[in-house]
């Protein structure tokens, strides 16, 4: 399968003050990242605070140009925002005058090119998609925060980007919420085929969702492996997945690999400083 989102040898580089002495130095965020994602894929990333994750998802959602390498979706370049990239980010995002069929027919008014009854159909189709089609009146002050961020998965989804970044779309909502989200979106992916990078710090939330687990390592920011997450779901055991032994060896897999990552960190830290 071909590579619909394409990192190579990307490095991001910012400029900041020093906090003693104030001057402007270069901060590296990102250095010699390579990632491949193919198309219909769901892919989960995980990694330490601050280790560059967010900044994946600026770039390939074109809101930041990398400093070095080459981003690329469907073999091209990205040079800016574009409704072939749907973004879902923490924090809702949501026009609080605007019920929820009015923030979805929002996103499509701006891709332009349907009729007003169009837009209509189609927001409630993607309202129904997430399980909110009895809820399409509400303002956004009368949803839950699940609810809110099923709005903004419908509203990304409405104007059928090709890819859909989420950047800890889930983080902000109670752990029962986030479990069936998390489910949810699995339902979305397989009835929709779109191409999936979503953002965790959550190891349990990164293998239930990722065909693939990419780990991050830090400082600088950089993929240290891919995992294959080869899970039974639709055997017996799919009721609980995050139950079964073999889940189990994954979360743990990856924990060791932050962990180890963590401690040679700290190490190098503690030999600068001495
Ligand atoms: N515009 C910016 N200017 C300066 N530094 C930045 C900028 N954006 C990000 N950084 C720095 O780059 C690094 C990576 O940031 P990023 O937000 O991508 O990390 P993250 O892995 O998503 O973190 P978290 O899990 O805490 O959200 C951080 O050290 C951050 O302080």
């Amino acid at each position: 399968m071909s590579a619909r989102i394409q990192l190579d040898d990307v490095g991001q580089r910012f400029l900041v003050k020093g906090d003693d002495d104030k001057r402007i130095r270069e901060f590296v965020a990102l250095e010699g990242l390579h990632l491949d994602v193919p198309a219909g894929e769901i892919l989960t990333v995980v990694g330490p605070s601050g280790c560059g994750k967010s900044t994946i998802i600026d770039l390939v959602a074109g809101l930041a140009a990398p400093t070095t390498g080459s981003v690329l979706v469907d073999g091209h370049p990205v040079r800016g925002p574009g409704l072939d990239r749907g973004v879902v980010f923490q924090q809702y995002t949501l026009l609080p005058w605007r019920t929820a069929q009015g923030n979805v027919e929002l996103a499509l008014e701006a891709r332009g090119g349907l009729s007003r009854s169009e837009r209509r159909s189609k927001a409630r189709a993607y309202l129904d998609l997430v399980g909110l089609g009895d809820f399409a009146g509400r303002y956004p002050h009368e949803l839950s925060g699940g609810m809110k961020q099923r709005v903004a998965i419908a509203r990304s989804l409405s104007y059928e980007p090709s890819v859909l970044l989420m950047d800890e779309p889930f983080g902000a909502l109670d752990a029962q919420t986030r479990e069936s989200l998390q489910e949810e979106l699995i339902g979305i992916w397989q009835r929709t085929g779109t191409t999936i990078v979503f953002i965790t710090h959550d190891i349990e939330e990164a293998v239930f969702l990722g065909r693939r687990v990419a780990v991050m390592s830090a400082r600088p920011g950089r993929i240290s492996e891919v995992i294959e997450v080869d899970l039974d779901r639709n055997g017996a055991a799919y009721n609980d997945i995050r139950a079964t032994p073999e889940f189990a060896a994954y979360r743990h897999r990856i924990w060791s690999l932050l962990r180890t990552e963590q401690v040679s960190r700290v190490r190098e830290e503690q030999a600068d400083a001495a």
